[in-house]
């Protein structure tokens, strides 16, 4: 929660303005209708604009396409256009020049919003760098239109495009005819428009990121009417309105802070008052301007908990949080907010684009043995099939038929770290492989295990994806028949790790190890390898229940175990690890007699 100090001054020295400073008593209305949208009872000190504030715009004020579009986006679940404010501000129009040095000046009392650049652009407040030089010094905004205009295809008087031919030839001709010909710069400034992303680019790197028509915000000057106008424009159109201002070279607008909106000249603090004056007694031109001006904040404005908090019924927790499996998103949604799980993942799917694509919903806990889940996809494209990136390896992974976690990415990677390159694992439940494929980067061989035929293909595949093939051997079957197996052979020699992790029951396998060694000869090398084994708890002392666990399904009345809590899956619920070494006396155990 922040706060906001505001120092006031207790008197403001009086200062007089030039007329242009002071705002006309009868701005020009908005061209749309307007409505106040009802703020509700916040008990948030909210940092920047929220939704509760701004003007709504009216649906009036679109025009057909809008509203089409709108009704095909409300026949979705909503419309994203409700979420349109339109805030009024003001701000001060200062040459390109000078812009960056007031912004640093006025810190503080320019408008302070996240995501949103208090220097701001508007059309026609720049012309092509490269012009200038050919225009001089006394251009008139009205000679740079009918440039542009001609530049950029069209006739003089009737409008008309010209082609790209005539348009050339015409403008060799009159620069011809000043003796300006520089064909470099002919061919510069005749060339076709480039193309939107370079242009958008290149707002980017003036520092108006994200902002622009159809982003996430929009600037735009409130131009005042000033007496007489009203007729010239009903003669004009709209457009003279853009051409009245006397052209003065490239400007920009600094945003003041929103408490400034619709103040006077002489009601703005002092440092504003000051840059102003110096400006006026530096030359009886100035150059800086007190504009109004509207901040049209987009749906693509707001982040995901804004919106959803605005959709959603009052008292239901909005769900801040998923987990991210390559391009999808995977949700756990409460009962609660079943009802609205389309409208939830469409804004998941809205403000997460591009990374996610697809956002699906867990319908059920974990029940089968290759420990899929069972997912609903809410929005975005129904592939399942995805790669994601861990510990710098990619795994290609299919949500609907193989086990993955992100969430273990952590645990694995300690586990990793605990390996060296003298090692031999040996992975019983490997899954698509993020164990085994990690560790074979670092250690000597891995035998990988899976009872998943799907998992186990997917497994292969990672190999080859990863270029570790040849280091890693991948079996498909039962974890006790490949712990009896593997044991029995000769590899059993040369194993030093042993991983083990199907938490809900992996601690059960345990049995397997009793007596793997006993039918070998006694003058033999044996190795006895460090079993890591995972399970889950829910006792009141899940370290105790799990070791517990473990000794039962050993048969051993005491085992030296290191046990690390891994995390929490559920209210109560532990994921844990145990890691111990082998025993001599469960590796020889005689499993011919009953034990305990
Ligand atoms: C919890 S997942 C762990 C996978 C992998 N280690 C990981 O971290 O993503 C358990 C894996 O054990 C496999 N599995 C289940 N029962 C098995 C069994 N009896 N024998 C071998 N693998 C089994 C499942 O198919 C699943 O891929």
């Amino acid at each position: 929660m922040a706060t906001k100090l505001f120092l006031r001054p207790h008197s403001i020295p009086l200062i007089t303005f030039p007329p242009k400073f002071l705002f006309p008593k009868n701005p020009k209305p908005l061209t749309i209708s307007l409505f106040c949208f009802t703020t509700q009872t916040q008990t948030q000190i909210h940092y920047g604009p929220s939704l509760h504030q701004g003007i709504k715009p009216s649906s009036q004020s679109q025009n057909p396409q809008q509203q089409q579009q709108q009704q095909e986006q409300s026949d979705l679940m909503f419309d994203e256009q409700s979420f349109t404010r339109v805030f009024d501000l003001t701000a001060l129009r200062v040459p390109v020049k000078d812009c960056f040095a007031l912004e640093s000046r006025l810190r503080g009392h320019l408008l302070n919003w996240p995501r949103i650049r208090n220097i701001a652009r508007v059309p026609n407040d720049d012309v092509d760098p490269n012009l200038l030089p050919l225009l001089g010094s006394t251009i008139q905004q009205e000679d740079l239109f009918s440039l542009e205009r001609r530049i950029h295809g069209k006739a003089e008087g009737d409008g008309d495009v010209l082609s790209p031919v005539l348009h050339r030839d015409k403008l060799a001709r009159e620069f011809n005819a000043r003796g300006f010909i520089k064909f470099r710069n002919l061919a510069k400034i005749s060339r076709p428009k480039r193309k939107k992303k370079d242009v958008k680019e290149e707002e980017r790197s003036e520092g108006n990121k994200g902002i622009g028509k159809n982003e996430i915000a929009l600037v735009e000057v409130v131009e005042e009417e000033e007496e007489g106008e009203g007729d010239l424009k009903g003669l004009l159109g709209d457009e003279f309105k853009g051409t009245r201002r006397k052209w003065s070279g490239p400007t920009r607008l600094l945003l003041l802070d929103e408490r400034y909106a619709a103040r006077k000249a002489e009601e703005l603090p002092e440092a504003i008052k000051v840059v102003l004056k110096e400006d006026t007694g530096q030359s009886t031109k100035s150059t800086f301007e007190l504009v109004r001006c509207k901040l049209t904040l987009f749906y693509d404005y707001w982040q995901m908990d804004e919106i959803l908090e605005a959709l959603l019924p009052k008292g239901i927790i909005v769900p801040s949080a998923f987990e991210t499996v390559g391009h999808i998103a995977h949700l756990n949604l409460r009962e609660e907010h079943l009802p609205y799980k389309n409208l939830i993942a469409k804004v998941v799917l809205d403000k997460n684009k591009p990374k996610i694509q697809t956002v699906v919903n867990k319908i059920d806990a974990i029940h089968n043995d290759y420990r899929t889940m069972q997912l609903e996809v809410l929005a975005g494209n129904h592939s399942l099939v995805t790669t994601v990136v861990e510990n710098g390896m990619r795994f290609h992974v299919d949500l609907a038929t193989v086990y993955w976690n992100s969430r273990l990415a952590t645990e694995r990677q300690r586990l990793l770290n605990g390996f060296t390159y003298r090692d031999v694992v040996c992975d019983v439940f490997s899954g698509v492989g993020p164990i085994a494929i990690s560790a074979a980067r670092i250690v000597k061989r891995v035998y990988a295990n899976d009872l998943n035929p799907i998992a186990v293909e997917y497994l292969e595949r990672n190999c080859v994806f990863n270029k570790l093939e040849k280091k890693i051997k991948v079996f498909n079957m039962d974890g006790r028949r490949f712990i009896q197996a593997i044991f029995s052979s000769d590899k059993a020699k040369s194993i030093t790790q042993v991983v083990m992790n199907l938490p809900n029951d992996a601690a059960e396998y345990l049995d397997a190890f009793r007596g793997i060694y006993t039918d070998r000869p006694k003058n033999e090398d044996f190795t006895f390898p460090m079993i890591h084994v995972y399970g889950f708890s829910k006792a009141r002392d899940p370290d105790f229940d799990f070791h517990e666990r473990i000794r039962i399904a050993l048969s051993e009345v005491e085992v030296n175990v290191e046990m690390r809590r891994v995390r929490l899956v559920a209210p109560g619920k532990w994921m844990l690890c145990a890691s111990f070494v082998l025993s001599e006396s469960v590796a020889f155990a005689d499993t011919t007699r009953l034990d305990m």
